[in-house]
């Protein structure tokens, strides 16, 4: 089932028109891959399916509703999680307090998501009253993906979360998001083709803010001109 479509979106930042026509769907259970060189357009259509620029044409539809014209707080609240490529976790509190301020609902479903992300990063626990400044990047990493992951989502969009880090915690990273694949449905940003094609089910190549290239993740690894032409792997 397609849980998320975007139609032909098109999206200015002032008075640049950064996307011009992006179209992509993800399907239930399944990882969704951006994928384009630096400047593409990929966190741009993050951002604008989680609301945070309005779109000026094309359409988005989650779970056959359209959410193309709500804020970010009620595109949220349907069911969408977004972990942006800073992270956003708040300095100053600690990996509690950053994980509290996602959990609203205080039922027994939000403390079992709780116990799930701790199981899956036990330093998360370890460092429970460490101030959000003070965690490494691949623990901030973790921290932001668990605060998605309490949310109660069925969607998550991950904005490059290998960016910066050493190459044990991309696999450790890669290894969480394979784990939470089990239970959500993820669009991913990622510029590390390894990591995007281990994890990825589907594609789409974003060039100049428009979607030029999709299909299953097998085809594009077995596809060297492609990854030449519009994702610089040689
Ligand atoms: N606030 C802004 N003001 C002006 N231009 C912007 C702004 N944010 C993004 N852009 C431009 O929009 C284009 C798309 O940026 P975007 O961040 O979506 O690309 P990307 O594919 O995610 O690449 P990267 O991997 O470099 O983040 C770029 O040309 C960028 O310079």
């Amino acid at each position: 089932m397609t849980l998320l479509k975007v139609e032909g979106i098109h999206t200015f930042i002032q008075q640049y028109h950064i996307l011009q026509g992006v179209s992509l769907e993800a399907k239930e259970g399944r990882v969704t891959v951006l994928l384009g060189r630096n400047g593409a357009g990929k966190t741009t259509t993050l951002r604008s399916i989680m609301g945070f620029h309005k779109v000026s044409r094309g359409t988005i539809y989650f779970k056959n509703e359209r959410v193309d014209s709500l804020a970010p707080h009620e595109i949220a609240r349907k069911g969408i999680s977004y972990v942006p490529e800073d992270q956003g976790i708040f300095n100053g509190l600690t990996v509690g307090e950053n994980l509290y301020i996602a959990m609203r609902k205080n039922d027994e479903k939000e403390s079992e998501r709780l116990d799930y992300v701790l199981a899956l990063f036990p330093d998360l626990k370890t460092f429970w009253h460490k101030k959000g400044g003070h965690l490494s990047g691949g623990q901030k990493q973790m921290l932001a993906l668990a605060r998605a992951y309490i949310q109660d989502s069925q969607l998550m969009l991950i904005d490059e979360p290998s960016k910066g880090l050493a190459p044990i915690m991309v696999e450790k990273v890669s290894e969480s998001i394979m784990e939470m694949k089990k239970k959500r449905t993820i669009i991913l940003v990622e510029q590390n083709f390894m990591m995007a094609s281990a994890i990825g089910d589907d594609f789409y190549i974003i060039d100049n803010g428009r979607t030029v290239y999709s299909g299953k993740m097998e085809q594009l690894r077995e596809d060297k001109e492609m990854c030449r032409q519009y994702l610089g792997i040689t």
